[in-house]
C-alpha cells in the first residue's frame, strides 16, 4: 500500500474523489481499497468502527524493511502491537519523558543558532540544517546520543522513502508470490536495509557493550537500553520478549517517524512565512515580545506562543507530513452506508484532501494561522475535518515529542533572524512550493535564505545602563 501512494497521489485522490465521492471503493489487482475523504468516512474508520480497522497491510516495504512489519507502525493489530506502543509512550512519548529531553533540545538548537550566525548575510541551505538537527534530537533522545553514522542514516531514510513512495506490483496480486522474485525495487529495497542494519547493529552493540561494563556512572538508561531488556527473554516475568529483528525494527521507526515528520513541518512553515510576510512578521514580533526580557529562547516561554502554535496548526493543516495517514486493513467484514467491506480490504484516509475541503474550510488553499486562534479544534483525534496525526487506536503516539521538536526550532529561527530571499527569486509571491510526493510529502526545493541576526537593541540598552 505504501507503494500505492507513489503511484496516486494525495491530489489524484482528491480529483477522483470529487467525481466519484468520498468513500472510493477501489480494486488494485486483487486487493480491494477503500479511499476515504470526508470527515464523516474518516470518523465512521477511525472512530465508530476504529477497531475493525485497526490493522496495517503487508507489503514489500514492510516485510523486507520492517522485519515483517515488526515496528509499531505496521505491526497487525494484537497484543505484539499493543505492548510494543505502551512501552514506546512509557519510556520515550510520554509528556514528561519529552520534557525530560529539554536540556537536548535547547543545546541542540544554540548550536544550529551558533553556526547559523557565523553565516549572517550569506544564503544557507536552512532545510539540510533543520534536517540534521532533528535528527540530532531524536538520537539523542532515543539512543543516548548523535550515531557516529549521521550523515548516512539521514541518505538512508531519504533512499527509503522513496522507495517507500514508488509502485509495487507484488503488492497488488499477493496470491502471485514469485512477482517478489523478479521485483526491482526487492533487491534495492534489501541493499537500503543492509545500509540501514549496519548502523543500528553499532547502535545496539554499544548499548549492549555499555551494559557489560555496568553502564557509565550518571548516564541515564535510554530507550535502546529499554527495549534490550526485553531482548530474548523466555521468561515471561516481562510480558512480552523482543527478537533482534524486532529490536531493530522499532530502531528503525523512531528514526523514521521521530524526524523526518518534525523537520518537513519545520521546514513548511518557514517557507508558508517567507510566501506571507505578514504572518512572520506577527510571530516575530510575539517571540521577541515573549523572550526579549530574557535575551534568549528557552522552552519554559512556548506556550507564550499562540500565535507560532497556530502556525504550527495551519502548517499541518495544509502540508500533513503523511497526506494519506498510514495504510490501515480492515480485519473483518463491515457495513458503512450500507456498503459492504470484505476483510482485508486496504483504507486510505486523505487527511490531506480533507484538511483542505471548502466544506470544511474558509479559503482552505490559504496560509491564514489566524482560523486556530480562538478555534477549540485540535489535533488529538477528536475533529475528523483536521487529522494530521490520524485517530483512534492507531494515532500518532509521537505528538509531544514532534510538536515540541516543530515549535521549539521555529521559535529560535524566529527570534534570532530575519530571514532574506537570495537575490535570484524576485518576490515573496515566487517563492515556489511545489510538493515533492512521497510517504511524506516535501517541498521540492531546499530552503537556501539569508540570515540576518537580530539584536534587540532594548535589552542593550538596559544591559548598557545597568
Ligand atoms: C509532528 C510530527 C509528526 C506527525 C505529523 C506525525 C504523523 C503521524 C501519522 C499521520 C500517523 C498515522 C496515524 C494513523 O494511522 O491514524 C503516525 C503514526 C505514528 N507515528 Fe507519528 N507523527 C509525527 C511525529 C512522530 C514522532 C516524533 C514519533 C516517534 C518518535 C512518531 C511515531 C509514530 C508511530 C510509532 C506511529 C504508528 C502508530 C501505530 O500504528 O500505532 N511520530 N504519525
Amino acid at each position: 500500500m505504501h507503494n500505492l501512494l507513489g503511484s496516486l497521489p494525495h491530489h489524484t485522490l482528491r480529483d477522483l474523489a470529487k467525481k466519484y465521492g468520498p468513500f472510493m471503493y477501489l480494486k488494485f489487482g486483487q486487493v480491494p481499497t477503500i479511499v476515504v475523504s470526508s470527515q464523516e468516512f474518516a470518523k465512521e474508520v477511525m472512530r465508530t468502527h476504529d477497531a475493525i480497522f485497526a490493522s496495517r497491510p503487508k507489503t514489500l516495504y514492510t516485510q523486507i524493511i520492517l522485519y515483517s512489519n515488526s515496528d509499531i507502525a505496521f505491526a497487525p493489530y494484537g497484543e505484539y502491537w499493543r505492548q510494543l506502543r505502551k512501552l514506546c509512550m512509557q519510556e520515550l512519548l510520554s509528556i514528561a519523558r519529552v520534557q525530560s529531553f529539554r536540556h537536548i533540545r535547547e543545546e541542540e538548537m544554540n548550536n544550529l543558532m551558533e553556526w547559523i550566525a557565523s553565516n549572517d548575510g550569506k544564503v544557507i541551505n536552512l532545510s539540510e540544517k533543520i534536517q540534521s538537527s532533528s535528527y540530532g534530537i531524536t538520537s539523542r533522545s532515543a539512543f543516548g546520543k548523535k550515531s557516529k553514522d549521521h550523515e548516512e542514516i539521514i541518505s538512508i531514510v531519504e533512499e527509503s522513502i522513496k522507495l517507500a513512495s514508488g509502485f509495487e506490483i507484488t503488492d497488488f496480486f499477493p496470491s502471485l508470490s514469485f512477482l517478489a522474485l523478479i521485483s526491482h525495487s526487492k533487491s534495492r529495497l534489501e541493499s537500503v536495509k543492509q545500509r540501514a542494519e549496519r548502523i543500528i547493529e553499532n547502535i545496539i552493540q554499544e548499548h549492549k557493550d555499555k551494559n557489560i561494563k555496568g553502564g557509565e556512572s550518571g548516564i541515564h538508561e535510554d530507550f535502546v537500553d529499554v527495549l534490550l531488556k526485553f531482548h530474548n527473554k523466555d521468561d515471561d516475568d516481562l510480558g512480552f520478549s523482543l527478537t533482534s529483528d524486532n529490536v531493530k525494527a522499532v530502531i528503525w521507526d523512531i528514526f523514521t517517524a521521530g524526524t523526518e515528520t518534525s523537520a518537513t513541518i519545520v521546514d513548511w512553515a518557514m517557507a508558508e512565512m517567507i510566501r506571507n510576510p505578514r504572518v512572520m512578521k506577527k510571530a516575530q514580533e510575539e517571540v521577541r515580545q515573549v523572550f526579549n526580557k530574557k535575551g534568549m529562547v528557552d522552552e519554559a516561554g512556548i506556550s507564550d506562543l499562540k500565535y507560532l502554535k497556530s502556525i504550527v496548526k495551519e502548517t499541518l493543516r495544509l502540508h500533513p507530513s503523511s497526506p494519506l495517514l498510514l495504510p490501515r486493513e480492515s480485519r473483518e467484514k463491515c457495513v458503512i452506508n450500507g456498503y459492504e467491506i470484505p476483510k482485508k480490504t486496504r483504507i486510505i484516509v486523505n487527511a490531506w484532501a480533507i484538511g483542505r475541503d471548502p466544506k470544511y474550510w474558509i479559503e482552505p488553499e490559504s496560509f491564514m494561522p489566524e482560523r486556530f486562534l480562538d478555534s477549540n479544534i485540535d489535533f488529538k483525534g477528536n475533529n475528523f475535518e483536521y487529522i494530521p496525526f490520524g485517530a483512534g487506536r492507531r494515532i500518532c503516539p509521537g505528538m509531544s515529542f514532534g510538536l515540541i521538536n516543530v515549535e521549539l526550532p521555529l521559535a529560535f529561527l524566529l527570534y534570532h533572524f530575519d530571514w532574506k530571499l537570495p537575490k535570484e527569486i524576485m518576490s515573496h509571491e515566487d517563492f515556489d512550493m511545489t510538493e515533492l510526493f512521497g510517504i511524506s510529502v516535501k517541498r521540492k526545493d531546499h530552503l537556501n535564505l539569508i540570515p540576518m541576526a537580530y539584536y534587540d537593541v532594548s535589552s542593550v540598552e538596559r544591559s548598557e545602563r545597568e
